[in-house]
């Protein structure tokens, strides 16, 4: 298997330029596409999720080009209604892709198939497949009841109300509230049960908006959907930077930082629409400390030297607690991190993995059903070989442990799914 060898980095320093949002990017896109007229898309992220996206809509026959080598896209929305009528989706692990599409495509009249990598298969849909059948989908599991891959067929909608899970994926409600404006009736969605995740709702919301389309929140349990509501471009729509990518950097700064240089990301910050700015919220109660402007975010490691243990809900931000849980190496005492049981139906069963792996660098480490219980060593073991699970976020977060120790990240490629250039970034913060 291909490996990434990272010698011992001392300090870090610089400014990286973020990539864009994979969540802003594919929910942007999508909503593009349902769109009458011209959008143009200023920003879209470069990486597997987002061109499986871009794929998905090629073969529902929506027109899009790239304009010059820019990441800047011109999306030509089909209203609604897609060119065309049947197709086979490759979706590869993009849940970004695969939910959304899954509530658009049931509620669009046409015969589709999705699938993904095999991973994708093993990840739950069973909730929004629940809920789309209440309002008169027709979706079939091709393999494991639950699971993609799913056979959708043209259905009659009907009713004005469905009731979602939300405690897997927040990313079955989202895809709700993206699509069922489509069906043009007075639409109300109820969360059973506590709803997980609860800032990307917020950015689906805020996107609509954009798009012309209002939903009342009222509490978290409940979303109304005015019927009578047509997707309108805002025109022109700029991606912010990514805040879950941007989650690596400023840990490394936190934990290493070259002496009154701190390392400073752009592309998200104070106006950032993402919830997993707060990460920076988690570093401050580390002791790190944090800056922030309006689009720039900026860490140093805390005055003492050394990071503190923290024991925090990090439910709001599940894909930037996985930086905490490696950060929690370079900190004095037990960190735990609580109630992400979502990580066990990620890219990889996360909680898991990260136990492993943890391990692997010396830790002592106490893996729970929603939790894990990290407690560093005296000293790093050396030359650790870290198995990434096709997940970009263990290759990522792992390459932290280079802070203190020289380290092997295997299949350093698999970071292409939200962020291609992540290890020229780091190298480029290093000093
Ligand atoms: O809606 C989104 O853009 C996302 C929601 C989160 O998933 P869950 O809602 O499954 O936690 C997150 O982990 C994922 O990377 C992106
Ligand atoms: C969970 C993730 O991705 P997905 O959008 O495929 O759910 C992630 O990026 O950490």
């Amino acid at each position: 298997m291909e490996h990434l060898d990272l010698s011992p980095i001392s300090h870090v320093a610089g400014t990286v330029a973020l990539p864009g949002s994979k969540s802003i990017s594919n929910r942007t896109l999508l909503l593009a596409a349902l769109c009458r007229g011209e959008t143009l898309v200023k920003g879209l992220l470069a990486s597997d999720d987002t061109q499986r996206m871009l794929e998905a809509l090629t073969a529902l026959g929506v027109k899009w080009e790239q304009l010059g080598d820019s990441r800047d896209f011109r999306i030509h929305g089909c209203g609604g209604d897609f060119p065309v009528k049947q197709a086979d989706l490759f979706l590869g692990n993009a849940g970004t892709a695969f939910r959304p599409l899954t509530a658009a495509l049931a509620l669009a009249g046409g015969e589709y198939r999705l699938s993904g990598v095999p991973r994708m298969h093993e990840r739950p849909i069973g909730d929004l497949v629940d809920a789309l059948r209440q309002a008169g989908a027709l979706v079939d599991y091709l393999g494991q009841e639950g699971y993609p891959p799913l056979a959708i067929h043209p259905g009659r909608i009907a009713g004005d109300r469905v009731s979602v899970k939300g405690n897997v994926s927040s990313q079955f409600l989202t895809g709700l509230l993206m699509a069922l404006p489509l069906t043009g009736r007075d639409m109300t969605v109820t969360v059973e049960g506590e709803l997980i995740s609860k800032p990307y709702i917020e950015i689906t919301l805020n996107l609509l908006t954009r798009f012309g389309i209002a939903i009342e929140r009222r509490g978290w349990s409940e979303f109304f959907i005015p019927g009578g509501q047509a997707y309108t471009s805002p025109g022109e729509i700029f991606v912010e930077g990514d805040a879950s990518s941007a989650s690596y950097f400023l840990a490394a700064g936190a934990i290493a930082a070259a002496p009154g240089q701190p390392v400073i990301v752009t592309g998200v910050g104070k106006q950032s629409i993402q919830g997993d700015v707060r990460f920076a919220e988690v570093l401050e109660q580390m002791g790190a400390t944090i800056e922030r402007g309006d689009n720039w975010i900026s860490a140093t490691r805390p005055t003492s030297g050394r990071l503190r243990a923290v024991d925090v809900d990090l439910n709001h931000i599940p894909d930037a607690a996985m930086t905490i849980a490696v950060a929690a190496l370079f900190a004095e005492g037990t960190t735990t991190l609580r109630n992400i049981e979502s990580w066990r139906v990620k890219e990889t069963d996360r909680l898991s993995a990260m136990a492993t792996e943890l391990r692997k660098v010396g830790a002592t480490v106490e893996e729970g059903r929603d939790y894990i219980v990290v407690t560093p060593p005296a000293a790093l073991t050396p030359n650790a070989e870290i198995g990434t699970y096709d997940d970009h976020r263990m290759a990522m977060c792992f390459s932290l442990v280079s802070l203190g120790a020289p380290v092997r990240i295997l299949d350093p490629g698999c970071t292409a799914k939200t962020f291609p250039t992540y290890f020229d970034e780091l190298a480029r913060i290093t000093v």
